[in-house]
Order: C-alpha cells, then structure tokens, then sequence
C-alpha cells in the first residue's frame, strides 16, 4: 500500500505541491445528519511540472471537481489504496499543464452519516433537550472525512468558512468568528462566518453546532456551552486569563487572538482537544472546585507546544504532546502550589506511564510504548495512550535535570518555539536545535552521554527515571499504608477527618496508591473507608474513577452498579476504556458489563466505541 513518502497516514503528497490555503461554503444538515458544500483548495505546486494534486478522503461523495476562476472541470481519480479503513480513500485531481504555479481547485462534496469526524445528537441526547448537537474531533486523521485536504501535519494552511445551518443552532469553528448572518431567501436558516489568519494542520479544523450560548471570562476568552452549564462553566474557569498569562510568560506571545472554552456533552471522547480560539473540553471537569484546571493549562498550552510548533507526523506525537505536558505542569505549578506540585504532577505522571507500559505489554501492544513508534498501516487512534505524554514529559524532564535546572532550560523551550512557531519538525530537528543551543563543551558532553536510541525507539519504561521530590504525596502515601496493612477487625484508628487536610489531587493520589499496591483492599475496608470519607458520593470524575477502578479491583459488587452508570454517562475513553477493561477481567461483571456496551454503544462517539468494542474483545485488537 502506498501511502506518501513522509507520513505513513496520510496518501497526500505536500512533497509535489502544498495546499495554502482552503475556503469552505458549506451547509449542515441535521434531517441526514451530512455537510454538504464546496472546499476550495488554493494549491502551490513545487514544480511547474507537477500535473496531479493527491488529497486524502474518507467517505466522501465528491460531486464535481473545477478550477476557480476558469471554471474548468478537473479529471479525477477517487479510490480506496489500501486495507487500514481509517486511511479512507486517495482522491487524485489532474492539473491543468497550463495552470501555472498556482490556482484554486473547488472541490462540491457531501459528508456521510458516518463520518468519523462528527458526533450527531439528536435533542434527547443534550442536556437542553431542545435541539440537535453536532461536534467534531479531527486528531489525528478524521479531517478527511469532513474535507477534502492533505491530512497530514506536514502541511498547514490559513482558511476561512461560511457555514450555514438552521437559526435555532449556533455554529462555532476553531477560528476567529466573523459573525451571522440571515440567510438570503431561507430565512430558517443563518450563514455564520469564520477566519483562521494562522497557518494550522488539518487536524485543528473543527466544527460545533448545537443550542449553545456565552459569557465572557477575560479580556479575550468566552466559555460556551448549553445554557444549562453555562453559569457554571464560567465560574470554573474564570482563571483562564491568569493562566493565559503565565503561559505567555513561559513561551511567549499568544498568537492566535481569542481563547474560547467550549464544553462539550459528556460523550466526547478525550479530556480536551487543543482547537486553535475555541478548546474543547469534557463536562467531567466540572468538579465545581477548579480542581480539574489542569486540563485548561494543558489545551492552552497547546497554543503554542503542538499548534505553533507541530508534530511532522503523529509518530512524532510526542513533540506535541511531552512538550505541551511539561508546560501544562510548569503553569499550574507556577498558578499553585510552586514546584513541590510539579514534582507531585511529576510523580503520579511517571506512575501512570508504569501502569500504561503495563497495559500495553499485557495486550500485546508493546510497540506503542516507543516514543517514536512506526505508524505504518496503523490507525493512530489504535496507537493513543498516555505515553507520547508521560515518556515524553519524562525525557524533558531528565534533560532539564542533566543541563541545570529551570533557570537554563526554560529560556531553551522559548527559543525551541521561536525557532520552530509556524512549522511542522520532526523528533530529528528537535535534537539538532537543542544540540545547537547547548552548545559549550560540558553540555556538549551531557547530550552526547544521553541513551537517545533508548529513549526515542525502545519500547518499555525509560532506562533512567528523573528524580522527584514526593513531599506533598507523603501524606497520601502515609495513609494507604496504614489502611494496607490495618486489620480488618481493627480500623478504629481511621477517623472522618484523615482526609479533611487532602487537596483534591492527594485525595485521588491516596486511592491511586491503593489501586497500585500489590495488596487487594478488602470489601471491609472499602465499606468502612466509604463510611468515613464519603468517597462514593465524590463528584470529581477523577477521584470517581479511581474509587470505582478500586471497588472492581476488590470484587466489591456493590460497586458494579455505579461503575456501569459511570461509563455511560460520560463517554471520556482516559475513563471508561480502564473500567471496561477491568469489568472484563471480572468473570462475575463481564457479561454486565458486555451488555451495557451493546446497550449504549449506539450513543457514543465513534472512536470511543470502536476503542471500547476491542477492550471488552468484541472486536479485534
Ligand atoms: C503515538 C500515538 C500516535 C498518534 C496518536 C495521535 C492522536 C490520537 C487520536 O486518538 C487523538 C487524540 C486526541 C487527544 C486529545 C486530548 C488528550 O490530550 C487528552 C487525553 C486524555 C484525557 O482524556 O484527558
Ligand atoms: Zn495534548
């Protein structure tokens, strides 16, 4: 199967010629639940000779192909390549000999109702019940199935939409908003319109639409949601210009204008999703206390580690992802807490990249736990987990310990992003600039000494862990251990008010290291520690998860119940792929838990139950 030459996913050829940038005009219909319109495609070929541009499609009906201006039709080859469903389909647009360097393809097409890019809800599966929703999620390769383009973060482009769709519904893009508009003869329907002036890959593309309104939060920033959150989510977030500000002072300036909060219905798949002017986030981080923050610090880091300085390829995912980790961890720190937080952060990051290498080399997915894995013939979705973002953090980390601290490698990761802001690297260009800013002869000697191989291509944990300092986990870790090794008839030294000094972050680390401790905490203790704390009746989804991850491990019944609600009612895959997972492992819960899925799988998000369909081995692996 031939895919490019320099992104194993993508059958584009930016190497030919590049598209610069695209102006959709597109239509949302919520009867068929597809977007139809027109993408038009400002294309550069590399040579004047070039006569084919190759885009990538996924269930795309491409209804016509024409040049702009002239009108001509363009000949075109529209094909499935290969055997991965998710690489979709290959279109090949014949260019006119006597076009020139450069011109304008327009391309009419129609979505499918399965597009994997959209999510559709129908009025009933909102929180407002009045209207139909619509989201998307591109990374890594669903914008093909929503556009015509070269998916594939070799290439970035500038683009602007007009997108109209019922009055009733507001249409929101990861770009700049310019406004609605009635619609000419149609006066059910608005025309909104958008512009993005910042080069960005395909993947950043994204689109909602649903009944949802506002409230400003800063001097740049809005949260929107259906009005049923709203006032809520405005006061959960309300840090956000503080936070956007730390950020700038970490990695400089914010280029991209507004900074928008979307919250999306409980079944979006990922915690957030770093879209240029409007994040998306996950609804279960509204913990009601700002303790689910961090989420925000790490998708506004993305404004810079992933959407100014972008991954070649996702096998280099891990610039992305370890960079935007180790900034996310640097803001809270520097909003809360100081460095003994980072270093908590730090810790329980490093423990979760444990429990991940496990997990993987159980499942027979050890290749997934390189840094920089081989993507060929894999669908990135298969390949996501936590380690791009915990090796990779790990790697930064031990690289900042090793040249001096924070004091020399934090003005090392401003000018990384100056050097690199507007391009797509690979891992390879990352290790040359930082080779040649740590340029002196002992630094020169430390790099050299680095295990690089290990560290980019090896699979299991790093062969050198950072040191991290455990203070604020003490506590936490001082507690599981008395509950560890207590006697079930003697648990009269544990009262109500052992929690009461615990953050919400030493709460969960406190049920993190029961789950992780090779003793199983009896049904007992569980009770009498759900007695005492309260811990069912915690709303923090990710203290529930852990709580309902450790009434599993125990074979507390009891727990099955609320652990099924749990995974139904949120679709976050960080949350229901492990609880799924364990369920499974539970002969007494498998079948509950088989049947919940088929039950419910029709109201989640593709990838989620595509993800979920291989954790409970109902589909292969
Ligand atoms: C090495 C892996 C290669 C490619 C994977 C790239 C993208 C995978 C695709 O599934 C999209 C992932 C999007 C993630 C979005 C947000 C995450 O940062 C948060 C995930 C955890 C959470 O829910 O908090
Ligand atoms: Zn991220």
């Amino acid at each position: 199967m031939a895919l490019s030459t320099c992104d194993p996913c993508s059958f584009s050829r930016p190497d030919l010629c590049i598209v610069t940038n695209i102006d959709l005009d597109l239509a949302v219909d919520f009867e068929k639940n597809v977007i139809a319109g027109t993408a038009h495609l400002h294309v550069e070929k590399k040579r004047d000779a070039i006569e084919a541009l190759v885009l990538d499609t996924k269930d795309l009906n491409i209804e016509a192909v024409s040049e702009q201006g002239s009108g001509r039709v363009l000949e075109f080859k529209h094909h499935d390549e290969g055997n991965i469903k998710a690489f979709g389909s290959k279109l090949e647009i014949t260019l006119p000999s006597d076009a020139g360097k450069r011109l304008i393809v327009s391309i009419q097409y129609i979505t499918s109702p399965t597009c994997s890019a959209l999510q559709w809800l129908c009025p009933e599966q909102t929180a407002g019940k009045r209207q139909p929703y619509l989201f998307s999620q591109c990374q890594a390769i669903h914008a093909r199935s929503l556009f015509p383009c070269q998916d594939t973060p070799t290439v970035k482009f500038t683009y602007t939409a007009k997108v109209k769709a019922p009055r009733e519904i507001t249409i929101l893009m990861s770009a700049v908003r310019l406004g609605a508009v009635a619609c000419e003869g149609d006066s059910s329907s608005r025309v909104h319109q958008f512009e993005q002036k910042v080069p960005i890959p395909s993947y950043l593309l994204a689109i909602v639409g649903g009944d949802i309104e506002s409230r400003d939060i800063g001097p740049r920033s809005k949260v929107w949601s259906e009005k049923e959150l709203v006032e809520q989510a405005a006061f959960e977030f309300a840090e956000t210009e503080k936070m956007l500000r730390t950020a700038e002072n970490l990695l400089g300036p914010y280029v991209w204008g507004q900074y928008d909060l979307l919250i999306l219905p409980p079944s979006f798949p990922y915690g957030g999703m770093e879209n240029p002017c409007l994040t998306f986030v996950t609804p279960t981080i509204l913990a009601g206390d700002r303790s689910l923050a961090d989420v925000v610090a790490h998708e506004i880091s993305h404004s810079w580690t992933g959407n100014l300085v972008t991954n070649s390829t996702f096998q280099d995912f891990w610039l992305n992802e370890g960079h935007t980790v180790f900034a996310e961890r640097k803001i809270t720190s520097r909003m809360h807490g100081g460095e003994p937080l980072r270093q908590f952060l730090a810790n329980e990051g490093w423990k979760t990249l444990q429990e991940t290498v496990a997990t993987l080399t159980k499942a027979k997915e050890s290749a997934y736990t390189k840094l920089i894995p081989d993507l060929t013939g894999v669908d990135p979705d298969d390949a996501f987990s936590s380690v791009p973002y915990e090796k990779g953090f790990a790697l930064l980390c031990y690289l900042e310990q090793i040249l001096g601290g924070s004091a020399v490698y934090e003005p090392f990761l401003r000018a990384y992003i100056e050097h690199f802001k507007y391009q797509s690297i690979t891992s390879q260009q990352w290790k040359d600039f930082l080779f040649s800013y740590f340029c002196s002869e002992e630094d020169q000697r430390k790099l050299q000494a680095v295990d690089w191989n290990t560290w980019f291509f090896a699979e299991g944990m790093p062969n050198v862990q950072p040191q991290f300092d455990s203070s604020l986990a003490k506590p936490c870790q001082d507690l599981a251990s008395q509950w560890l090794t207590a006697a079930d008839t003697d648990l009269s030294s544990f009262t109500a008010t052992d929690l009461q000094q615990f953050s919400a972050l030493q709460k969960r680390e406190f049920i993190a290291l029961l789950l992780q401790a090779e003793t199983v905490v009896t049904v007992a203790k569980l009770q009498t520690m759900d007695t005492l704390y309260q811990l069912s009746a915690i709303r923090n989804s990710e203290i529930c998860f852990r709580w309902l991850r450790l009434g599993v491990k125990s074979r507390w019944k009891d727990i099955i119940p609320r652990a099924l609600e749990f995974v139904t009612e949120q679709g976050r895959m960080k949350f229901v792929r492990p609880i799924y997972r364990d369920l499974y492992q539970w002969e007494e819960a498998r079948e509950a838990a088989i049947e919940n899925f088929k039950k419910h799988c029709v109201e989640m998000h593709s990838t989620t139950a595509k993800e979920v369909a291989k954790d409970l081995h109902l589909a292969a692996h």
